[in-house]
């Protein structure tokens, strides 16, 4: 019969445990814990005693120092159960806590036998709290003596005893089975071994396969970790540096890119540059990686860092939510209050909207108003720009693709805008820049309500608002063969015109007080030249002008603060004599026609004053009125007349 002895239970179970499992077939096993019971029944009958340890075997031997049985202290090892734990710990110094300063040196021994030399062990000294900047400790099953600045404890559990133990046990008791003991000991970490070879297999198929991943991609790649060693690298930038890919894994990256355009970016803050290797042009990226504190060098072709970027550009412009009403459109003239009226009425139904009008009138702010004073308001609400991407990029925007149509496909393709729109609006600018064939494929969604994606063979139902703009003159388009005629009528379900600034003068002073800051004014005659130019870029190019103004200049904005363009395009349009002259004429307030004009101003004929009347109306100085009411001088008119400085 063998005794077991030791210190605690926790250790007495695994190693009584242990010794069933390998002895229990030959031999009787008996154990005690001397932290609870220090004299058992069957002490006297037992033909050896097997310590856990010196210092259990030292206090057993004082409290029973008549009792010559013999006594084998077991040496113990680090349980193979761990050993997965262990690998998977970084390189480095670790705290070992264990109860005493024997165990703690046994266990650091065990662990170097073991090879697992990755790990440096710091002793632990119970009198000491504090450890620096230790943050990892290792305990053979005594988490609890762990100091608390420790904030990560790897339990390795109780230590079985080692072969050698087991087989000094099987010699005393001259047992004839040591062949088939220690291979029962040895199935554990067969098993084990077994284990972490499946797992090197694994991780060895996974790098095989990233591998491959990184040599698909269109883009040359290299990632390198803290300490500036290369950790991965695809073929095409090994072919980028002319060398040869595996010789780059492991090396420092600085030793092969040093020399090289390459090497400036790396050590310079840009996050992006654009750098040219044999002749051809490149945009470099760089990105630092959270995963393992190193960094990841991209290098594109410029045309494919182009796409992205137009793409990324793109995307921001998808906005989820509309961001103006249509209450946010300033408009006091009376087209565009039209306009807005007639834009209210158009969002209740769900026919297709067609915003026309001149560049940065406000069409996109239309499409916005439109869509939330739709039923459909709480839907989505995405955005393109049809005429900024490429035909290629746009199908894929709009129709999504399926999984592997190009290279550098996300797996299981992507949705489109028409998909991810649904239930919502979609609002297409520039429509009238489509290439024919977009073009072919947006009248299917209008006449069947499906689309396709790209690469793929399935219908898919759409149901989306859509609302399209241009700058262009479709119908002129359509005639010139640009735009296809039965997709123009289509989209033109409902046509919103926006009038041009330049005609729509009660706007402009409006959109003057809304776009200067609350502490800047303008003096009337600079008022007087912002009036009287025609704006081709409209509220746009309004907004720009006056951020000039306030920018270059302090106080009331004077006329050549304005930017020089500006400026001399309204002197070289001021007004002529004759203007002048009718102008005064009007000057009285009353409605006038033209027969009694023709008859105050004897200098001009009927036809004369007709056309200037039309230029005045034009530059907002008169309104014309219908039939025979006669024309009536403006406020902007009678301030042209007699101009008195001008305040917000
Ligand atoms: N009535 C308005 N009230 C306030 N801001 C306006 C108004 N109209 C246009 N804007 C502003 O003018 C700028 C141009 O407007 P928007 O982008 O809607 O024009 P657009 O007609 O779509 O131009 P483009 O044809 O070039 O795409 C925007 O900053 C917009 O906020």
């Amino acid at each position: 019969m063998i005794a077991l002895i030791a210190g605690s239970k926790k250790t007495e179970q695994v190693l009584l445990h242990q010794l069933i499992h390998l002895l229990g077939d030959f031999l009787v096993i008996k154990s005690c814990a001397l932290d609870e019971e220090q004299n058992p029944p069957w002490i006297g009958s037992a033909d050896m005693f097997v310590f856990s340890s010196f210092s259990v075997r030292t206090e057993w031997e004082a409290l029973h120092p008549a009792l010559h049985t013999y006594g084998l202290t077991g040496t113990r090892t680090i349980d193979p159960e761990s050993f997965s734990l262990l690998l998977k710990q970084p390189e480095g110094k670790v705290l070992l806590v264990n109860d005493d300063s024997t165990s703690i040196e046994e266990t650091a021994e065990s662990l170097y036998q073991l090879g697992f030399t990755h790990l440096t062990p710091v002793p632990y000294d119970p009198a000491r709290m504090y450890y620096g900047e230790l943050s990892t400790a290792i305990t053979p099953g005594e988490p609890e003596r762990c100091p608390p600045s420790i904030s990560h404890v790897i339990d390795i559990g109780v230590r079985p005893f080692n072969m050698a133990t087991l087989l000094n046990i099987v010699s005393f008791f001259q047992l004839p089975l040591a062949s088939s003991i220690s291979e029962r000991y040895l199935q554990t970490i067969v098993q084990l071994q077994q284990h972490l070879l499946k797992q090197e297999e694994h991780t060895k198929a996974l790098n095989a396969h990233y591998h491959e991943l990184l040599n698909q991609m269109d883009d040359a790649i290299l990632a390198f970790n803290k300490a500036g060693h290369i950790t991965a690298a695809n073929e095409r930038m090994a072919a980028l540096l002319n060398m040869k890919e595996e010789t780059l894994l492991g090396r420092p990256v600085k030793n092969i890119l040093n020399e090289t355009p390459i090497g400036d970016f790396l050590t310079s803050s840009d996050r992006r540059k654009f750098v040219t290797i044999n002749n051809k042009e490149y945009l470099q990226y760089k990105t630092v990686t959270s995963s393992f504190e190193g960094s990841i060098l991209t290098i594109k072709s410029v045309e494919a860092a182009y796409e992205v970027e137009q793409a990324a550009k793109k995307a921001q412009l998808q906005v989820l939510r509309p961001q103006y009403t249509l209450d946010d459109i300033i408009a006091r003239d009376p087209q565009m209050t039209a306009a807005k009226e007639a834009a209210r009425k158009m969002a209740a139904s769900s026919h297709p909207v067609l915003i026309q009008g001149e560049t940065g009138v406000g069409k996109e702010l239309f499409a916005h108003a439109i869509h939330y004073n739709s039923p459909v308001w709480q839907g989505p609400f995405f955005a393109v720009n049809a005429g900024a991407m490429t035909e290629s990029l746009l199908m894929s925007e709009l129709f999504g693709y399926e999984e592997g149509t190009f290279t550098g496909a996300q797996k299981g393709g992507r949705r489109g805008l028409f998909e991810l729109a649904s239930g919502g609006t979609l609002f297409l600018d520039e429509i009238g820049d489509l290439s024919p064939n977009v073009q072919g494929q947006l009248l299917r969604v209008l006449q069947e309500g499906e689309i396709r994606r790209v690469g793929g063979d399935r219908n898919i139902s759409v149901e989306v608002r859509i609302v399209t703009a241009t700058n262009k003159m479709l119908k002129e388009e359509v005639q010139n063969n640009m735009f296809r005629k039965d997709l123009f009528y289509r989209l033109q379900v409902l046509p919103l015109i926006i009038p041009p600034l330049r005609s729509r003068k009660e706007d402009l002073r409006l959109l003057i007080e809304e776009f200067l800051p609350a502490d800047r004014t303008i003096s009337s005659e600079a008022l007087r030249v912002l009036e009287s130019y025609s704006w081709p870029g409209n509220i746009r190019e309004l907004k720009s002008c006056l951020a000039y103004a306030v920018t270059l200049s302090s106080g009331e904005i004077q006329p050549e603060d304005l930017p020089e363009a500006v400026h001399s395009a309204a002197m070289s349009d001021s007004l002529t004599s004759e203007h002048e002259t009718i102008l005064s004429a009007l000057a009285s307030s009353e409605r006038k026609s033209l027969k009694q004009l023709a008859e105050e101003v004897s200098t001009l004929t009927l036809q004369q004053i007709r056309l200037r009347i039309e230029e005045l109306h034009q530059r907002g100085f008169v309104e014309k009125g219908r039939g025979r009411m006669g024309s009536q001088i403006t406020r902007a008119g009678l301030e042209h007349l007699s101009p008195r400085s001008e305040s917000r």
